[in-house]
């Protein structure tokens, strides 16, 4: 089956109700494992990328990554286009109850929005960890516009090409304690998340929880996920 056609037979509805209950979703087997192979086979290419970013040297955490240049990878391109109208209508809901603008419903629209406020540069990229790397937490916000969640895609096998590892997502709740979430992603899992805040139902109507990510420790081995952020870069 074409990557066009897996997308469209996820369980939409699925993912939609866990986005709204958690504020995340887990996407088994987006990528196949030859799929994920051609992406890590990819990383060592300098023309494939706009800017490599040495984390530690930022304060990020410990290991590399790279942010892909325009014209993206095939298969890049599709995810973000193919997957957007579905996680578009979750995102608006998400707006509405909030009282924000809504976002719009195709992709190409998403990143004209992007362009016409200087955020022209792409935002997808490859990271990579060795032992002892890791991802403080975080958001990936890049300019004024932003779309609520993106995903990442667990390019090789925990257990097997590495131990530790494990993605984590921390929710703020006003005035309550921080809630985490580990989450085990086996190749070609892709995990979709909240990338800013999400809309938390109360007596007194919705508010934000705030989400943080980040990943934890790696332990043994090498480390590689394919980062798909939707708004692109100032
Ligand atoms: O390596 C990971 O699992 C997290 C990567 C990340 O921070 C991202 O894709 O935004
Ligand atoms: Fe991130």
């Amino acid at each position: 089956m074409n990557l066009h056609q897996h997308i469209k037979n996820i369980n939409w509805n699925g993912v939609t109700e866990c986005m709204n209950a958690k504020g995340y979703a887990l996407i088994p087997g987006l990528l196949s494992s030859e799929g994920c192979d051609e992406m890590i086979a990819l990383y060592p290419d300098e023309k494939n990328y706009r800017k490599t970013i040495q984390m530690e040297n930022h304060g990020y955490g410990i290991g590399q990554y790279k942010y892909f240049s325009y014209p993206l990878p095939g298969v890049v391109q599709q995810i973000r286009k193919d997957i957007y109208p579905y996680i578009s209508v979750i995102a608006n809901h998400w707006m509405h109850v909030l009282g924000l603008n809504t976002l719009p419903a195709s992709f190409n629209e998403l990143n004209a929005l992007c362009h016409q406020h200087g955020q022209l540069r792409p935002t997808p990229l490859i990271l990579k960890y060795n032992k002892g790397g890791f991802n403080a937490l975080h958001q990936d916000l890049y300019g004024q516009i932003y779309f609520p969640m993106q995903l990442v895609i667990c390019l090789n096998q925990t257990g097997a090409d590495f131990c530790g590892g494990e993605f984590v997502l921390v929710e703020q709740k006003p005035r309550m304690q921080s809630k985490a979430s580990v989450i085990n992603l086996n190749k070609g899992d892709a995990l979709l998340f909240t990338t800013n805040y999400r809309p938390v139902k109360s007596v007194k109507g919705y508010y934000r929880a705030n989400m943080r990510h980040g990943v934890i420790e790696i332990t043994s081995g090498e480390r590689y996920t394919l980062g798909i952020i939707f708004h692109d870069a100032i």
